[in-house]
């Protein structure tokens, strides 16, 4: 990625997350240069953790300071930062879950009057007691735990980017016993991820201990923090869910990495970016030139969802809306939209699916609406064989496929296609593609690792996938034969509402149809313009619940000054309002 000056440089840092092979590779040099980098980690996050305890009116001089300490460098940032705050007069305390300490970070401790206590009996630490038995071992581990909660803070280091896998041995029993074992974090959604006021305040080093950190799992046992201090780069925990909402209020360190030749992981989007997707309006358009969304949308059964995926498409810069279902659902749209049009005709997107029945349910089997739907997705299928018929399927206009669809999308079919299920719906859609050869997956395992769930379902099928959730998660075709990872965490948790999901299929049906064809001719653009009507979906939410919370928080930038800090918690809204918000998201992101 070319970055030509510094303010891009460091929105790109801000907003894209990169594997920890690649921030090993960047930081490299710096290390062979020499430069202190575990010494700048160290005093970024006692400076972090000291703004938190004034935040907190906590003099630094009466503060409990507990490092969970692992044997890598991450426990020797923690030692360092340990060491910074008992200079300031914090009492410090590291409790030490390996069998090492990183040995200059724990001298400069010691050195600063922190104290140890060893968990592992085995350990050799200068000074410290080992060789205890299994019973002391396990009164140790209570009054780790014990001191720990009882702390003003936790500064947990355990692991950083060298985890591998779910947390074992000593780390995984007291992640286990201070933090959540495996469960999705569950507090409230607060603006700018606001620590909560309960103690201790847990400093989360680089990572939180206990994720994924290279796909935002959580595999385990794992620490939830309200601040994480994060080095030289984002790591793709820190904006994936559901790790990224453990990570609580992330600062990042900015060392100087060179980021030029380094290809993100997971990109979260932007307002500039979604601006791009937006047609502006030619003085030679018309209503056709603007872009024409089919809707296959609503059934005898769900009408509502008809109404809001028109509406939410004519408000989203279509040129038109062509709506087909059954008489129920046509009179409800045209009094709903009489702007609407009825029946076939050209259009240059399509939107099928949303309240819908499925074959599962008992209305599912009869219903017109599937007939056409299944038709019309025969025209994407991919065929092994057949040339002309995957010529033909990949001349096809992009097409929404959402709800009650996904259980008629073909095996295989060209990347225009963007599913749009939610975890429960992706884990029915990968049991029936994986067949009966392979495990079932659950819901909650979707859950525990979306981005895993996504990936395996644009590798199966070739559709581009957008996975909804506070932070939603689009795979697609990068363009070079790889798969492009984008993100939205605009959405206010106020809109996982009914109807929400019908919304953002019209939104994202009509951002497609107003894309002038590329997206047939240029599929790496699709994943661009899913992750756009995500974004704009979400501004719409936040506008109409006038919330300042978001699934994802743009990192602090450590001596930076800080933005505005977002303190509107907002009120409920239901999809209605959402479609209501649209004009003025596009006000807003055409400026
Ligand atoms: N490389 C560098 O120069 C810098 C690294 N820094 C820190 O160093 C960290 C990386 O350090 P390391 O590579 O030493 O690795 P870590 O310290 O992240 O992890 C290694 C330690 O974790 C243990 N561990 C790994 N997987 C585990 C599991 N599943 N259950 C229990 N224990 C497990 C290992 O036994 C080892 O003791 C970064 O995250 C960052 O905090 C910073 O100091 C900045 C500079
Ligand atoms: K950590």
């Amino acid at each position: 990625m070319d970055v030509s000056n510094d303010a891009d440089r460091l929105q790109t840092l801000l907003y894209s997350s990169y594997s920890t092979d690649t921030v090993r590779q960047m930081e490299r040099p710096l290390l062979d240069d020499g430069v202190p980098l575990m010494r700048m980690a160290a005093s970024a996050t006692a400076q972090v953790t000291m703004s938190l305890l004034d935040d907190e009116d906590l003099p630094i001089e009466n503060a409990r300071v507990t490092v969970l300490a692992g044997a890598g460098n991450n426990g020797g940032d923690g030692l360092y930062a340990g060491a910074e705050l008992a200079n300031e007069g914090a009492q410090v305390t590291a409790i030490a879950v390996g069998r090492s300490l990183h040995e200059e970070a724990f001298r400069a401790f010691v050195h600063a009057g922190g104290r140890v206590l060893v968990l592992d009996s085995a350990a050799d630490i200068p000074g410290c007691t080992s060789g205890f038995s299994a019973g002391e071992a396990g009164e140790r581990l209570q009054a780790a735990v014990e001191y720990a909660r009882s702390s003003h803070v936790v500064l947990d280091a355990m692991t950083g980017i060298g985890a591998a896998g779910a947390l074992r041995g000593i780390a995984g029993t007291l992640a286990a016993s201070i933090g959540v074992d495996g469960d999705l974090p569950d507090k409230p959604a607060l603006p700018d991820n606001e620590p909560s006021a309960d103690l201790p305040l847990v400093v989360a080093i680089d990572v939180p201990s206990g994720v994924g950190v290279d796909d935002g799992s959580l595999p385990g046992p794992y620490i939830p923090a309200d601040a994480t201090v994060t080095f030289g780069a984002m790591k793709p925990c820190a904006m994936v869910p559901p790790a990224s909402y453990a990570c609580g209020r992330v600062t990042l360190v900015d060392f100087g990495f060179d980021i030029d030749d380094a290809v993100p992981f997971a990109e979260m989007t932007d307002g500039d970016f979604v601006s791009d997707s937006i047609r502006l309006p030619r003085l030679a358009d018309g209503k056709y030139s603007r872009g024409v969304v089919g809707l296959v949308t609503g059934s005898a059964r769900y009408p509502g969802a008809a109404i809001l995926s028109a509406r939410a498409a004519a408000r989203t810069n279509a040129g038109m809306v062509r709506y087909l279902g059954p008489q129920r659902a046509q009179d409800m749209v045209l009094s709903a939209l009489p702007e609407a049009v009825l029946g076939k005709g050209r259009v240059e997107s399509w939107v099928v699916g949303s309240g819908v029945p499925s074959a599962g349910d008992e209305t599912g089997e009869d219903d017109a609406q599937r007939v056409t739907i299944a038709a019309l997705l025969e025209h994407y299928a991919l065929h092994e064989t057949d040339d002309e018929m995957n010529a033909r399927a990949l001349a096809m206009p992009p097409i929404v496929v959402d709800a009650g669809a996904l259980d008629l999308l073909p095996n295989r079919v060209v990347p225009q296609v963007v599913v749009t299920p939610h975890a429960g719906e992706l884990a029915v859609l990968l049991n029936r593609l994986d067949g009966d050869g392979v495990e079932a997956v659950s819901r909650q395992q979707v859950e525990a690792n979306p981005l895993r769930s996504a990936l395996r379902a644009h590798e199966l099928t070739g559709a581009t996938v957008l996975l909804k959730g506070a932070v939603t998660i689009v795979v697609g075709p990068d363009g070079d034969g790889g798969d492009r990872i984008i993100l939205s965490g605009r959405a206010p948790a106020w809109m996982a509402t009914a109807g929400s999901g019908d919304v953002l299929a019209g939104m994202l049906g009509a951002l497609m149809a107003q894309q002038d064809g590329l997206l047939t001719d240029d599929p790496a653009l699709v994943p661009e313009v899913a992750a756009a009507a995500a974004y704009t979906h979400g501004l719409a939410g936040a506008i109409a619940s006038k919330s300042e919370q978001r699934g994802w928080c743009c990192p602090r930038l450590y001596g930076h000054a800080t933005r505005h800090s977002a303190n509107a918690i907002g009120h409920p809204i239901v999809a209605t309002d959402v479609i209501a918000a649209i004009p003025q998201a596009f006000d807003e992101l055409i400026r």
